[in-house]
């Protein structure tokens, strides 16, 4: 056999197996989506989404502080508000009572070291459940959604969130929160993580039945990205990182790797993250329990791929268990 036709000296031992990595899963790189409900001792758990629960501010020390001494160092809060009114203009998304804001103080009080991103976005706070405000056919109203958007980051900001994060996909919401945080004096102690490439999945199932943050009608199709729109993510990546963006996400992010790529070829100067979704999360769980693979293996393979294609951060459901998997 040729000289050069032999790979395997390379990697017959485990640990020359880990130098094969160009980058390892660390506890640094885990960010854990988290739901917050306006029951302040709620602990409710979520059929959809395998171990996940709804929390009250009062139960986050119990819930959070296990995972803190395993090594948790981010959350994502979402809230999920059961008691508010909700109406056109999702008023209660930033209300200084509501399960975000009060979640924000909450643990910052409790875990210091903890860093706080919050998820920025009206669905779960409108009447309707669009991630916008909407014209009067029902149609979604870009200038007035980005401009509401940028109001509840900024009140976030000022809550004391290390970072914020709209999901919303209007169109120039990133520049209106930049523009929104400097103004505040808090351009430089918040940073702006935008889901960028966000695609109009079919995976998001779970967490809206968790977050209750479906639309009344009609659906995202219409500011979500389309997910054969290779172009437009990356149109959209780099438009973002133009409107002052500190990291770039890509959602999902199994069946959208080659786009976690273009995110790092595109924007190699900052943190490229992705957002392993309910319904991935679900279908890893599914397979496990039909047996088709070991679950932990699974998990740890479909991370490795979103490293290998570019991601430095992963928003997982997995966080918990990873934890506890990358001790062993
Ligand atoms: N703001 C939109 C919520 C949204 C997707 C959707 O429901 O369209 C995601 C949260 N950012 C869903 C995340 C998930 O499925 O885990
Ligand atoms: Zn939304």
């Amino acid at each position: 056999m040729d000289i050069s036709s032999v790979l395997q000296g390379g990697y017959h031992h485990p640990l020359a197996r880990k130098w094969q990595a160009q980058r390892q899963l660390t506890k640094s790189m885990l960010m854990y989506p988290i739901f917050i409900t306006d029951d302040p001792d709620a602990c409710v758990s979520i059929s959809s989404l395998p171990g996940q629960s709804r929390w009250g501010v009062n139960k986050l020390e119990a819930f959070l502080g296990p995972l803190v001494k395993k090594g948790l160092q981010s959350v994502i809060l979402f809230g999920v508000p059961l008691k508010c009114t909700k109406d056109g203009r999702g008023t209660p998304a930033d209300d200084p009572s509501g399960p975000v804001i009060l979640a924000i103080q909450k643990i910052r009080q409790l875990f210091p070291t903890v860093y706080i991103a919050c998820d920025v976005c009206l669905c779960e706070y409108t009447d309707h459940g669009h991630c916008g405000l909407l014209n009067n056919d029902g149609t979604i109203n870009n200038t007035p959604s980005a401009a509401r958007i940028a109001e509840v980051a900024v009140n976030y900001a000022k809550a004391g969130a290390h970072c914020v994060a709209p999901s919303d996909m209007m169109d120039g919401r990133i520049k209106a929160i930049k523009r929104g945080l400097i103004d505040a004096g808090l351009g430089n102690k918040c940073t702006l993580m935008s889901y960028s490439a966000k695609f109009a999945s079919a995976l998001y199932g779970p967490f809206r039945e968790a977050a209750g943050s479906a639309p009344s009608h009609g659906d995202r199709k219409c500011y979500q990205l389309p997910p054969s729109g290779k172009g437009l993510a990356r149109r959209a990546i780099q438009r973002d990182t133009a409107e002052g963006a500190d990291i770039i996400m890509v959602k999902p992010a199994l069946p959208y790797l080659d786009i976690i790529g273009d995110a790092a070829e595109l924007a190699k100067d900052l943190p490229i993250a992705c957002y392993q979704v309910s319904g991935e999360f679900a279908m890893i769980h599914a397979g496990a329990n039909a047996g088709v693979y070991d679950l932990r293996t699974m998990a740890f393979e479909t991370v490795d791929s979103m490293l290998r294609a570019g991601a430095t951060l992963i928003l997982t459901y997995f966080t918990p268990e990873f934890l506890d998997w990358l001790e062993a």
